[in-house]
Protein backbone atom coordinates (compact mmCIF):
# COMPACT_ATOMS: atom_id res chain seq x y z
CA UNK A 1 0.00 0.00 0.00
CA UNK A 2 1.44 2.98 -0.72
CA UNK A 3 1.83 5.72 1.96
CA UNK A 4 -0.78 8.10 3.24
CA UNK A 5 0.69 11.12 2.18
CA UNK A 6 -0.18 10.21 -1.71
CA UNK A 7 -3.98 9.89 -0.37
CA UNK A 8 -3.58 13.17 1.58
CA UNK A 9 -2.32 14.56 -1.93
CA UNK A 10 -4.70 12.93 -3.58
CA UNK A 11 -7.29 14.40 -1.59
CA UNK A 12 -6.45 18.05 -1.49
CA UNK A 13 -6.36 17.92 -5.33
CA UNK A 14 -9.49 16.44 -4.84
CA UNK A 15 -10.92 19.61 -2.77
CA UNK A 16 -11.16 17.54 0.74
CA UNK A 17 -10.92 19.69 3.42
CA UNK A 18 -9.12 18.17 7.01
CA UNK A 19 -8.59 20.10 9.72
CA UNK A 20 -4.88 20.80 9.61
CA UNK A 21 -5.04 19.80 13.74
CA UNK A 22 -6.21 16.33 12.21
CA UNK A 23 -3.15 13.61 10.47
CA UNK A 24 -4.07 10.25 8.33
CA UNK A 25 -1.50 7.85 10.40
CA UNK A 26 -0.34 4.33 9.49
CA UNK A 27 -0.38 1.87 11.90
CA UNK A 28 2.45 -0.45 11.88
CA UNK A 29 0.30 -3.27 10.61
CA UNK A 30 -0.48 -1.40 7.75
CA UNK A 31 -3.91 -0.17 8.84
CA UNK A 32 -4.99 3.95 8.87
CA UNK A 33 -6.18 6.07 11.35
CA UNK A 34 -6.90 9.58 12.02
CA UNK A 35 -4.95 10.98 15.26
CA UNK A 36 -5.21 14.65 16.45
CA UNK A 37 -2.29 17.24 16.78
CA UNK A 38 -3.78 19.66 19.26
CA UNK A 39 -7.25 19.84 21.04
CA UNK A 40 -10.25 20.84 19.03
CA UNK A 41 -13.26 22.83 19.64
CA UNK A 42 -15.91 21.10 21.43
CA UNK A 43 -19.27 20.77 19.90
CA UNK A 44 -22.18 22.95 18.97
CA UNK A 45 -25.86 22.04 18.08
CA UNK A 46 -26.73 21.56 14.49
CA UNK A 47 -24.89 20.80 11.41
CA UNK A 48 -23.50 24.11 10.83
CA UNK A 49 -22.40 24.65 14.05
CA UNK A 50 -20.48 21.48 14.73
CA UNK A 51 -16.98 21.78 14.28
CA UNK A 52 -16.04 19.98 11.23
CA UNK A 53 -13.06 17.99 11.33
CA UNK A 54 -13.12 17.46 7.34
CA UNK A 55 -15.54 17.97 4.19
CA UNK A 56 -15.45 16.39 1.42
CA UNK A 57 -17.06 17.36 -1.84
CA UNK A 58 -19.98 15.30 -2.70
CA UNK A 59 -18.70 14.87 -5.59
CA UNK A 60 -16.04 12.43 -4.42
CA UNK A 61 -18.52 9.58 -2.85
CA UNK A 62 -18.36 6.96 -5.28
CA UNK A 63 -21.52 5.07 -5.68
CA UNK A 64 -24.07 3.63 -7.45
CA UNK A 65 -25.12 7.30 -9.40
CA UNK A 66 -21.80 8.40 -9.61
CA UNK A 67 -19.27 5.31 -10.33
CA UNK A 68 -17.51 4.63 -13.63
CA UNK A 69 -20.61 2.14 -14.53
CA UNK A 70 -22.81 4.05 -13.87
CA UNK A 71 -21.63 6.27 -16.54
CA UNK A 72 -20.52 2.88 -18.85
CA UNK A 73 -24.01 1.98 -18.69
CA UNK A 74 -26.05 2.37 -21.80
CA UNK A 75 -29.24 2.98 -20.51
CA UNK A 76 -30.36 3.29 -16.71
CA UNK A 77 -32.97 0.00 -17.15
CA UNK A 78 -29.18 -1.90 -17.21
CA UNK A 79 -28.61 -0.27 -13.97
CA UNK A 80 -32.19 -0.88 -12.51
CA UNK A 81 -31.35 -4.70 -13.20
CA UNK A 82 -29.34 -3.98 -9.89
CA UNK A 83 -31.76 -2.06 -8.14
CA UNK A 84 -33.88 -5.09 -6.63
CA UNK A 85 -30.85 -6.29 -5.08
CA UNK A 86 -29.11 -5.15 -1.36
CA UNK A 87 -27.64 -1.92 -1.86
CA UNK A 88 -24.16 -4.10 -0.70
CA UNK A 89 -24.59 -5.77 -3.39
CA UNK A 90 -25.33 -3.24 -5.91
CA UNK A 91 -22.40 -1.22 -4.10
CA UNK A 92 -20.05 -4.04 -4.93
CA UNK A 93 -20.83 -4.22 -8.33
CA UNK A 94 -19.54 -0.60 -9.03
CA UNK A 95 -16.78 -0.64 -7.02
CA UNK A 96 -15.34 -4.45 -8.86
CA UNK A 97 -15.65 -2.03 -11.90
CA UNK A 98 -13.84 0.65 -10.66
CA UNK A 99 -11.07 -1.29 -9.38
CA UNK A 100 -11.01 -3.37 -12.61
CA UNK A 101 -10.33 -0.05 -14.30
CA UNK A 102 -7.13 0.25 -12.34
CA UNK A 103 -5.34 4.01 -13.25
CA UNK A 104 -7.95 5.02 -15.19
CA UNK A 105 -10.57 5.34 -12.28
CA UNK A 106 -11.21 8.27 -10.76
CA UNK A 107 -10.79 6.80 -7.51
CA UNK A 108 -7.57 4.69 -8.39
CA UNK A 109 -5.52 6.41 -5.47
CA UNK A 110 -7.99 6.01 -2.94
CA UNK A 111 -8.33 2.57 -3.54
CA UNK A 112 -4.77 1.58 -3.68
CA UNK A 113 -4.53 2.97 -0.29
CA UNK A 114 -8.01 0.65 0.96
CA UNK A 115 -6.71 -2.30 2.53
CA UNK A 116 -6.26 -5.74 0.24
CA UNK A 117 -9.16 -8.29 0.82
CA UNK A 118 -6.91 -10.84 3.09
CA UNK A 119 -6.26 -7.91 5.62
CA UNK A 120 -9.98 -7.34 6.58
CA UNK A 121 -11.44 -10.38 8.82
CA UNK A 122 -15.18 -9.94 7.96
CA UNK A 123 -17.12 -13.30 9.53
CA UNK A 124 -19.58 -13.31 6.29
CA UNK A 125 -16.77 -13.96 4.38
CA UNK A 126 -15.08 -16.76 6.97
CA UNK A 127 -14.93 -21.00 6.19
CA UNK A 128 -13.31 -23.32 7.43
CA UNK A 129 -12.03 -23.47 10.70
CA UNK A 130 -13.41 -20.04 11.95
CA UNK A 131 -16.64 -20.43 10.60
CA UNK A 132 -16.38 -23.78 12.64
CA UNK A 133 -16.30 -21.78 15.69
CA UNK A 134 -18.92 -19.76 15.31
CA UNK A 135 -21.11 -22.31 15.80
CA UNK A 136 -24.10 -21.63 18.08
CA UNK A 137 -23.03 -18.14 18.67
CA UNK A 138 -24.77 -14.86 18.30
CA UNK A 139 -22.52 -14.21 15.45
CA UNK A 140 -23.47 -17.12 13.78
CA UNK A 141 -26.91 -15.79 13.76
CA UNK A 142 -25.63 -12.47 13.09
CA UNK A 143 -24.35 -13.53 9.61
CA UNK A 144 -27.73 -15.50 9.08
CA UNK A 145 -29.51 -12.42 9.48
CA UNK A 146 -27.59 -10.69 7.14
CA UNK A 147 -27.82 -13.42 4.71
CA UNK A 148 -24.48 -13.01 2.80
CA UNK A 149 -21.95 -15.64 2.16
CA UNK A 150 -18.96 -16.57 -0.53
CA UNK A 151 -21.80 -19.10 -1.91
CA UNK A 152 -24.36 -16.12 -2.25
CA UNK A 153 -21.83 -13.90 -3.13
CA UNK A 154 -20.26 -16.39 -6.27
CA UNK A 155 -24.59 -17.04 -7.75
CA UNK A 156 -24.73 -13.27 -7.52
CA UNK A 157 -21.45 -12.73 -10.12
CA UNK A 158 -22.00 -15.25 -11.91
CA UNK A 159 -25.88 -14.68 -12.69
CA UNK A 160 -26.07 -10.97 -12.31
CA UNK A 161 -22.87 -8.66 -11.97
CA UNK A 162 -20.87 -10.73 -14.71
CA UNK A 163 -23.28 -10.40 -17.29
CA UNK A 164 -23.76 -7.12 -16.54
CA UNK A 165 -20.39 -6.18 -16.38
CA UNK A 166 -19.64 -8.43 -19.83
CA UNK A 167 -22.48 -6.15 -21.20
CA UNK A 168 -20.34 -3.23 -21.25
CA UNK A 169 -19.17 -1.27 -24.66
CA UNK A 170 -15.13 -2.88 -24.47
CA UNK A 171 -13.81 0.89 -24.20
CA UNK A 172 -15.39 0.64 -21.18
CA UNK A 173 -13.11 -1.28 -18.80
CA UNK A 174 -10.21 -3.67 -19.70
CA UNK A 175 -12.27 -6.89 -18.94
CA UNK A 176 -14.71 -7.66 -16.47
CA UNK A 177 -13.86 -7.94 -13.05
CA UNK A 178 -12.60 -11.82 -11.72
CA UNK A 179 -14.91 -13.03 -8.52
CA UNK A 180 -11.81 -12.31 -6.38
CA UNK A 181 -12.00 -8.57 -7.62
CA UNK A 182 -15.96 -8.69 -6.60
CA UNK A 183 -14.97 -9.98 -3.38
CA UNK A 184 -12.27 -7.73 -2.66
CA UNK A 185 -15.58 -5.26 -3.63
CA UNK A 186 -17.58 -6.50 -0.83
CA UNK A 187 -15.21 -6.70 1.59
CA UNK A 188 -14.13 -2.89 0.51
CA UNK A 189 -18.26 -2.01 1.17
CA UNK A 190 -19.14 -4.17 4.04
CA UNK A 191 -16.46 -2.97 6.05
CA UNK A 192 -16.54 1.03 4.82
CA UNK A 193 -19.78 2.36 3.38
CA UNK A 194 -21.82 4.65 4.75
CA UNK A 195 -25.43 6.04 4.19
CA UNK A 196 -24.93 9.26 2.56
CA UNK A 197 -28.84 10.36 1.82
CA UNK A 198 -31.60 9.03 -0.65
CA UNK A 199 -29.40 9.63 -3.41
CA UNK A 200 -26.32 7.62 -2.43
CA UNK A 201 -28.04 5.06 -0.08
CA UNK A 202 -24.56 3.30 0.21
CA UNK A 203 -21.43 4.92 -0.77
CA UNK A 204 -17.91 4.90 -0.02
CA UNK A 205 -16.52 8.22 1.52
CA UNK A 206 -13.20 9.31 0.89
CA UNK A 207 -11.23 10.20 4.16
CA UNK A 208 -14.49 9.46 6.15
CA UNK A 209 -13.67 5.91 5.82
CA UNK A 210 -10.28 5.98 7.15
CA UNK A 211 -11.53 6.81 11.08
CA UNK A 212 -11.97 4.15 13.28
CA UNK A 213 -14.97 3.31 15.33
CA UNK A 214 -15.64 3.70 18.87
CA UNK A 215 -18.65 3.73 21.11
CA UNK A 216 -18.79 6.86 21.83
CA UNK A 217 -17.56 8.21 18.99
CA UNK A 218 -15.69 11.72 18.70
CA UNK A 219 -17.20 12.31 15.16
CA UNK A 220 -20.24 11.58 12.96
CA UNK A 221 -20.86 11.94 9.48
CA UNK A 222 -23.53 15.11 8.60
CA UNK A 223 -25.10 14.87 5.11
CA UNK A 224 -27.76 16.47 3.72
CA UNK A 225 -30.16 12.92 3.81
CA UNK A 226 -33.47 13.50 2.55
CA UNK A 227 -32.77 14.81 -0.75
CA UNK A 228 -34.45 14.10 -4.16
CA UNK A 229 -33.91 10.35 -5.00
CA UNK A 230 -33.78 10.97 -8.68
CA UNK A 231 -31.77 13.80 -9.02
CA UNK A 232 -30.05 14.53 -5.66
CA UNK A 233 -30.95 17.91 -5.28
CA UNK A 234 -32.25 19.59 -1.97
CA UNK A 235 -34.95 21.62 -2.89
CA UNK A 236 -37.58 21.92 -5.69
CA UNK A 237 -36.87 19.58 -8.61
CA UNK A 238 -39.43 18.28 -11.76
CA UNK A 239 -39.36 15.08 -9.80
CA UNK A 240 -41.63 16.25 -6.87
CA UNK A 241 -44.72 15.59 -7.29
CA UNK A 242 -46.01 18.72 -8.04
CA UNK A 243 -43.54 19.58 -10.70
CA UNK A 244 -41.64 21.78 -8.32
CA UNK A 245 -43.56 24.72 -8.69
CA UNK A 246 -43.27 27.27 -6.63
CA UNK A 247 -44.10 26.76 -2.57
CA UNK A 248 -41.15 24.62 -1.85
CA UNK A 249 -38.77 25.46 0.35
CA UNK A 250 -35.30 25.95 -0.30
CA UNK A 251 -32.15 26.48 1.60
CA UNK A 252 -30.02 29.63 0.65
CA UNK A 253 -26.77 27.27 0.44
CA UNK A 254 -26.76 23.69 -0.29
CA UNK A 255 -24.03 21.95 1.28
CA UNK A 256 -22.12 20.53 -1.54
CA UNK A 257 -20.00 18.67 0.89
CA UNK A 258 -19.87 15.45 3.24
CA UNK A 259 -18.89 16.50 6.71
CA UNK A 260 -17.33 14.77 9.51
CA UNK A 261 -18.07 16.64 12.45
CA UNK A 262 -16.94 16.22 15.79
CA UNK A 263 -19.26 15.79 18.29
CA UNK A 264 -17.25 15.94 21.64
CA UNK A 265 -13.76 16.88 22.98
CA UNK A 266 -10.69 15.65 20.95
CA UNK A 267 -7.52 15.65 23.26
CA UNK A 268 -3.99 16.14 21.70
CA UNK A 269 -3.14 12.86 20.49
CA UNK A 270 -6.16 10.94 20.85
CA UNK A 271 -7.18 8.69 18.19
CA UNK A 272 -10.01 10.64 16.70
CA UNK A 273 -12.70 7.98 16.31
CA UNK A 274 -16.45 8.09 13.93
CA UNK A 275 -19.43 5.49 14.78
CA UNK A 276 -20.47 3.08 12.35
CA UNK A 277 -23.87 3.02 13.73
CA UNK A 278 -25.87 3.27 17.03
CA UNK A 279 -25.64 0.28 19.22
CA UNK A 280 -23.76 -2.02 17.19
CA UNK A 281 -23.10 -5.72 18.96
CA UNK A 282 -19.73 -7.30 18.52
CA UNK A 283 -21.70 -9.88 16.80
CA UNK A 284 -22.27 -7.36 13.89
CA UNK A 285 -19.20 -5.65 14.40
CA UNK A 286 -17.20 -8.67 13.23
CA UNK A 287 -19.84 -10.12 10.81
CA UNK A 288 -19.57 -7.61 8.79
CA UNK A 289 -16.31 -5.00 9.95
CA UNK A 290 -14.18 -7.52 11.13
CA UNK A 291 -13.29 -6.40 14.55
CA UNK A 292 -15.00 -6.41 17.77
CA UNK A 293 -14.78 -3.40 21.12
CA UNK A 294 -13.68 -5.04 24.34
CA UNK A 295 -16.80 -5.08 26.62
CA UNK A 296 -19.44 -3.76 24.34
CA UNK A 297 -22.16 -2.79 26.01
CA UNK A 298 -24.86 -3.77 23.06
CA UNK A 299 -23.98 -7.19 23.06
CA UNK A 300 -26.81 -9.58 23.64
CA UNK A 301 -27.10 -13.48 23.16
CA UNK A 302 -30.60 -14.15 22.26
CA UNK A 303 -33.57 -16.71 21.49
CA UNK A 304 -36.50 -17.66 19.20
CA UNK A 305 -39.20 -17.31 21.96
CA UNK A 306 -40.10 -20.68 21.05
CA UNK A 307 -36.78 -21.89 21.11
CA UNK A 308 -36.17 -20.33 24.61
CA UNK A 309 -39.55 -21.96 25.50
CA UNK A 310 -38.59 -25.60 23.64
CA UNK A 311 -35.41 -25.93 25.44
CA UNK A 312 -37.28 -24.84 28.93
CA UNK A 313 -39.84 -27.49 28.92
CA UNK A 314 -37.01 -29.97 28.01
CA UNK A 315 -35.39 -28.87 31.07
CA UNK A 316 -38.08 -28.78 33.36
CA UNK A 317 -38.22 -31.63 36.05
CA UNK A 318 -42.31 -32.25 35.77
CA UNK A 319 -43.34 -34.74 33.71
CA UNK A 320 -46.92 -33.02 32.55
CA UNK A 321 -44.78 -29.93 31.71
CA UNK A 322 -42.73 -31.57 29.48
CA UNK A 323 -46.02 -32.50 27.50
CA UNK A 324 -47.22 -29.08 27.45
CA UNK A 325 -48.66 -27.73 23.65
CA UNK A 326 -45.76 -25.97 22.31
CA UNK A 327 -47.62 -23.94 19.94
CA UNK A 328 -50.01 -22.58 22.90
CA UNK A 329 -47.47 -21.90 25.17
CA UNK A 330 -45.89 -19.88 22.59
CA UNK A 331 -49.33 -17.78 21.65
CA UNK A 332 -49.69 -17.33 25.74
CA UNK A 333 -46.02 -15.97 25.80
CA UNK A 334 -46.84 -13.17 22.62
CA UNK A 335 -49.91 -12.12 24.60
CA UNK A 336 -47.95 -12.00 28.20
CA UNK A 337 -45.53 -9.96 26.36
CA UNK A 338 -47.92 -7.29 24.35
CA UNK A 339 -49.65 -7.43 28.19
CA UNK A 340 -46.13 -6.83 29.94
CA UNK A 341 -45.42 -3.68 27.07
CA UNK A 342 -49.00 -2.18 27.85
CA UNK A 343 -48.46 -1.86 31.53
CA UNK A 344 -44.94 -0.93 31.81
CA UNK A 345 -46.30 1.88 29.27
CA UNK A 346 -47.63 3.80 32.50
CA UNK A 347 -45.75 2.47 35.29
CA UNK A 348 -42.45 -0.27 35.07
CA UNK A 349 -43.58 -3.16 36.65
CA UNK A 350 -39.92 -4.28 38.25
CA UNK A 351 -37.49 -1.73 39.91
CA UNK A 352 -35.19 0.33 36.84
CA UNK A 353 -32.41 -1.12 38.72
CA UNK A 354 -33.10 -4.87 38.96
CA UNK A 355 -29.66 -6.47 39.25
CA UNK A 356 -31.32 -10.06 36.50
CA UNK A 357 -33.72 -8.03 34.59
CA UNK A 358 -33.31 -5.16 32.16
CA UNK A 359 -36.06 -2.85 31.59
CA UNK A 360 -38.17 -2.42 28.58
CA UNK A 361 -35.97 -0.77 26.14
CA UNK A 362 -36.70 2.49 25.45
CA UNK A 363 -37.02 2.43 21.61
CA UNK A 364 -36.19 -1.10 20.23
CA UNK A 365 -33.58 -1.73 18.26
CA UNK A 366 -33.67 -5.05 15.89
CA UNK A 367 -31.51 -6.73 18.40
CA UNK A 368 -33.26 -5.41 21.74
CA UNK A 369 -36.50 -7.10 20.76
CA UNK A 370 -37.98 -10.64 22.14
CA UNK A 371 -36.07 -13.36 24.36
CA UNK A 372 -32.14 -12.53 25.05
CA UNK A 373 -29.81 -11.65 27.92
CA UNK A 374 -28.00 -8.37 27.34
CA UNK A 375 -24.74 -7.39 28.05
CA UNK A 376 -25.16 -7.09 31.86
CA UNK A 377 -26.34 -10.20 32.07
CA UNK A 378 -29.63 -9.50 32.57
CA UNK A 379 -32.76 -11.43 31.11
CA UNK A 380 -34.96 -9.58 28.60
CA UNK A 381 -38.43 -8.99 30.66
CA UNK A 382 -39.89 -11.70 27.41
CA UNK A 383 -37.37 -14.29 28.34
CA UNK A 384 -38.14 -13.27 31.82
CA UNK A 385 -41.58 -14.40 30.84
CA UNK A 386 -40.94 -17.23 29.42
CA UNK A 387 -38.90 -18.15 32.23
CA UNK A 388 -42.15 -16.91 34.79
CA UNK A 389 -44.97 -18.90 32.99
CA UNK A 390 -42.55 -22.55 32.86
CA UNK A 391 -41.49 -22.36 36.32
CA UNK A 392 -44.89 -21.24 37.90
CA UNK A 393 -46.32 -24.48 35.20
CA UNK A 394 -43.34 -26.42 36.90
CA UNK A 395 -44.41 -25.72 40.51
CA UNK A 396 -47.76 -26.15 40.13
CA UNK A 397 -47.36 -29.67 38.81
CA UNK A 398 -45.36 -30.72 41.35
CA UNK A 399 -48.13 -29.12 43.57
CA UNK A 400 -50.75 -31.27 42.16
CA UNK A 401 -48.72 -34.55 42.68
CA UNK A 402 -48.42 -33.57 46.59
CA UNK A 403 -51.83 -33.98 48.42
CA UNK A 404 -53.28 -31.02 48.55
CA UNK A 405 -52.47 -28.81 51.59
CA UNK A 406 -51.72 -25.09 50.66
CA UNK A 407 -54.13 -22.59 51.26
CA UNK A 408 -52.72 -21.53 47.45
CA UNK A 409 -54.93 -23.55 44.79
CA UNK A 410 -52.46 -25.57 42.55
CA UNK A 411 -53.90 -25.76 38.93
CA UNK A 412 -52.52 -28.51 36.73
CA UNK A 413 -50.11 -27.33 34.07
CA UNK A 414 -52.44 -25.96 31.30
CA UNK A 415 -51.53 -23.12 29.06
CA UNK A 416 -54.80 -21.13 29.68
CA UNK A 417 -52.99 -18.57 30.75
CA UNK A 418 -54.38 -15.56 32.56
CA UNK A 419 -52.35 -12.62 31.28
CA UNK A 420 -53.42 -10.35 34.60
CA UNK A 421 -52.69 -13.42 36.96
CA UNK A 422 -49.12 -14.51 34.99
CA UNK A 423 -48.19 -11.07 34.83
CA UNK A 424 -48.46 -10.42 38.62
CA UNK A 425 -46.94 -13.78 38.74
CA UNK A 426 -44.06 -13.08 37.17
CA UNK A 427 -43.51 -10.10 38.53
CA UNK A 428 -43.95 -11.76 42.42
CA UNK A 429 -40.81 -14.26 41.14
CA UNK A 430 -39.01 -11.60 39.99
CA UNK A 431 -39.03 -9.68 43.40
CA UNK A 432 -38.42 -13.04 45.01
CA UNK A 433 -35.31 -13.69 42.31
CA UNK A 434 -33.85 -10.26 43.44
CA UNK A 435 -34.30 -10.76 47.26
CA UNK A 436 -32.23 -14.46 46.47
CA UNK A 437 -29.57 -12.50 44.53
CA UNK A 438 -28.84 -9.95 47.37
CA UNK A 439 -28.64 -12.48 50.03
CA UNK A 440 -26.34 -14.33 47.79
CA UNK A 441 -24.42 -10.89 47.55
CA UNK A 442 -24.35 -10.43 50.95
CA UNK A 443 -22.74 -13.93 51.92
CA UNK A 444 -20.30 -14.06 49.00
CA UNK A 445 -19.46 -10.33 50.79
CA UNK A 446 -19.25 -11.64 54.28
CA UNK A 447 -17.29 -14.80 53.64
CA UNK A 448 -14.98 -12.49 51.82
CA UNK A 449 -14.48 -9.88 55.17
CA UNK A 450 -14.52 -13.44 57.23
CA UNK A 451 -17.80 -12.99 58.86
CA UNK A 452 -19.24 -15.69 57.11
CA UNK A 453 -19.99 -18.08 60.01
CA UNK A 454 -21.58 -15.33 62.40
CA UNK A 455 -23.93 -14.45 59.77
CA UNK A 456 -25.21 -17.89 58.98
CA UNK A 457 -28.05 -17.42 61.11
CA UNK A 458 -29.65 -14.53 60.15
CA UNK A 459 -29.60 -16.00 56.18
CA UNK A 460 -33.02 -18.23 56.63
CA UNK A 461 -31.80 -20.93 54.52
CA UNK A 462 -35.80 -22.01 53.86
CA UNK A 463 -36.17 -18.49 53.19
CA UNK A 464 -38.20 -18.03 51.35
CA UNK A 465 -40.46 -18.91 54.00
CA UNK A 466 -43.76 -20.32 51.18
CA UNK A 467 -42.68 -23.73 50.17
CA UNK A 468 -44.64 -23.00 46.87
CA UNK A 469 -42.79 -19.71 46.49
CA UNK A 470 -39.44 -21.58 47.07
CA UNK A 471 -40.52 -24.12 44.58
CA UNK A 472 -41.08 -21.57 42.03
CA UNK A 473 -38.05 -19.87 42.56
CA UNK A 474 -36.02 -22.92 42.30
CA UNK A 475 -37.34 -24.11 39.01
CA UNK A 476 -36.52 -20.70 37.77
CA UNK A 477 -33.09 -20.48 38.02
CA UNK A 478 -33.02 -24.15 37.02
CA UNK A 479 -34.26 -23.06 33.72
CA UNK A 480 -32.47 -19.45 33.26
CA UNK A 481 -29.55 -22.02 33.90
CA UNK A 482 -30.71 -24.57 31.41
CA UNK A 483 -31.03 -21.83 28.46
CA UNK A 484 -27.46 -21.14 28.84
CA UNK A 485 -26.30 -24.46 29.23
CA UNK A 486 -28.28 -25.29 25.91
CA UNK A 487 -26.36 -22.38 24.25
CA UNK A 488 -22.83 -23.92 25.27
CA UNK A 489 -23.68 -27.39 23.49
CA UNK A 490 -24.55 -26.10 20.67
CA UNK A 491 -21.03 -24.56 20.01
CA UNK A 492 -17.85 -26.71 19.20
CA UNK A 493 -17.23 -29.37 21.22
CA UNK A 494 -13.83 -28.34 21.70
CA UNK A 495 -15.14 -25.25 23.56
CA UNK A 496 -17.73 -26.81 25.66
CA UNK A 497 -15.07 -28.11 28.40
CA UNK A 498 -13.33 -24.56 28.27
CA UNK A 499 -14.29 -21.55 30.34
CA UNK A 500 -13.88 -17.72 29.14
CA UNK A 501 -10.29 -17.18 30.42
CA UNK A 502 -9.20 -20.44 28.82
CA UNK A 503 -10.95 -19.52 25.67
CA UNK A 504 -9.05 -15.84 25.92
CA UNK A 505 -5.89 -17.84 26.22
CA UNK A 506 -6.45 -19.98 23.31
CA UNK A 507 -7.25 -16.60 21.47
CA UNK A 508 -4.34 -14.86 22.20
CA UNK A 509 -2.06 -18.16 21.14
CA UNK A 510 -4.01 -18.56 17.56
CA UNK A 511 -2.03 -16.99 14.68
CA UNK A 512 -4.74 -16.77 12.26
CA UNK A 513 -6.46 -13.50 12.28
CA UNK A 514 -10.19 -14.77 11.30
CA UNK A 515 -9.49 -17.73 13.51
CA UNK A 516 -8.28 -15.82 17.11
CA UNK A 517 -11.46 -13.77 16.07
CA UNK A 518 -13.90 -16.18 16.33
CA UNK A 519 -12.86 -17.20 19.28
CA UNK A 520 -12.44 -13.91 21.14
CA UNK A 521 -16.03 -13.64 20.12
CA UNK A 522 -17.04 -16.43 21.64
CA UNK A 523 -15.33 -16.00 25.03
CA UNK A 524 -16.94 -12.87 25.54
CA UNK A 525 -20.66 -14.87 24.97
CA UNK A 526 -19.03 -17.32 27.41
CA UNK A 527 -18.38 -15.16 30.11
CA UNK A 528 -22.07 -13.27 29.96
CA UNK A 529 -23.53 -17.14 30.18
CA UNK A 530 -21.23 -18.18 32.58
CA UNK A 531 -21.96 -14.79 34.50
CA UNK A 532 -26.03 -15.50 33.98
CA UNK A 533 -25.44 -18.76 34.98
CA UNK A 534 -23.82 -18.00 38.44
CA UNK A 535 -26.03 -15.64 39.19
CA UNK A 536 -29.37 -17.40 39.06
CA UNK A 537 -27.36 -20.19 41.55
CA UNK A 538 -29.13 -18.99 44.53
CA UNK A 539 -26.86 -21.65 47.32
C1 LIG B 1 -13.87 2.23 7.76
S1 LIG B 1 -12.41 1.34 7.99
C2 LIG B 1 -11.48 2.33 9.08
C3 LIG B 1 -10.09 2.59 8.62
C4 LIG B 1 -9.21 1.39 8.62
N1 LIG B 1 -8.52 1.28 9.90
C5 LIG B 1 -8.20 1.39 7.48
O1 LIG B 1 -7.09 0.92 7.68
O2 LIG B 1 -8.54 1.77 6.38
C6 LIG B 1 -13.05 0.02 8.94
C7 LIG B 1 -12.02 -1.02 9.32
O3 LIG B 1 -11.15 -0.48 10.30
C8 LIG B 1 -10.88 -1.42 11.33
N2 LIG B 1 -11.44 -0.87 12.59
C9 LIG B 1 -12.33 0.13 12.73
N3 LIG B 1 -12.54 0.43 14.02
C10 LIG B 1 -11.79 -0.41 14.73
C11 LIG B 1 -11.59 -0.63 16.12
N4 LIG B 1 -12.21 0.10 17.04
N5 LIG B 1 -10.74 -1.61 16.49
C12 LIG B 1 -10.11 -2.37 15.57
N6 LIG B 1 -10.26 -2.22 14.24
C13 LIG B 1 -11.08 -1.25 13.82
C14 LIG B 1 -11.56 -2.71 10.91
O4 LIG B 1 -10.62 -3.48 10.21
C15 LIG B 1 -12.63 -2.24 9.95
O5 LIG B 1 -12.94 -3.20 8.98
Amino acid sequence: MPPPSALSRWLTQEGVHLDPRIHLVSRPDGSTAVTSAAALISPGQTRKSFPSVARIPLSLVLSHRSSSLAQALDSPLEEDSLASYAPALRLAVHVAHELSLGSKSRWATYLEHCPARESVHIALLWQGEAQRWTRGTELERECARIGVDEAVLKRFYNHVALPLLSSLPSSSSASPPSFSTFLHAYVLVSSRAFQVSSYHPLALVPLADAFNHSDPPHAHLASDTWVCPECGRLGACPHDDDGGGPGHEERDEPLETVDMVSERKINPGEEVFNTYGAGLSNAHLVAAYGFLLEGNEHDVVSFGGREALQTMLRASDSAAVGDVDLDALEHALDSLGAAWRAAAASAPLLDEGHPLIAPLPSSPTPNLLGCFIDADARLSPELWLAVSLVAWLTARDDEAQRPAKRARSAAPPAVVVDASEALQDAVQLAELAEEAWRRCEEEAAADADGLGDADAGARDVAWPADEFEREALRCASALVRSVCAARIEEQVEEARGMDASALYERAEETADPSLRLAIEYLAGERLLLDRVSSQWTFS
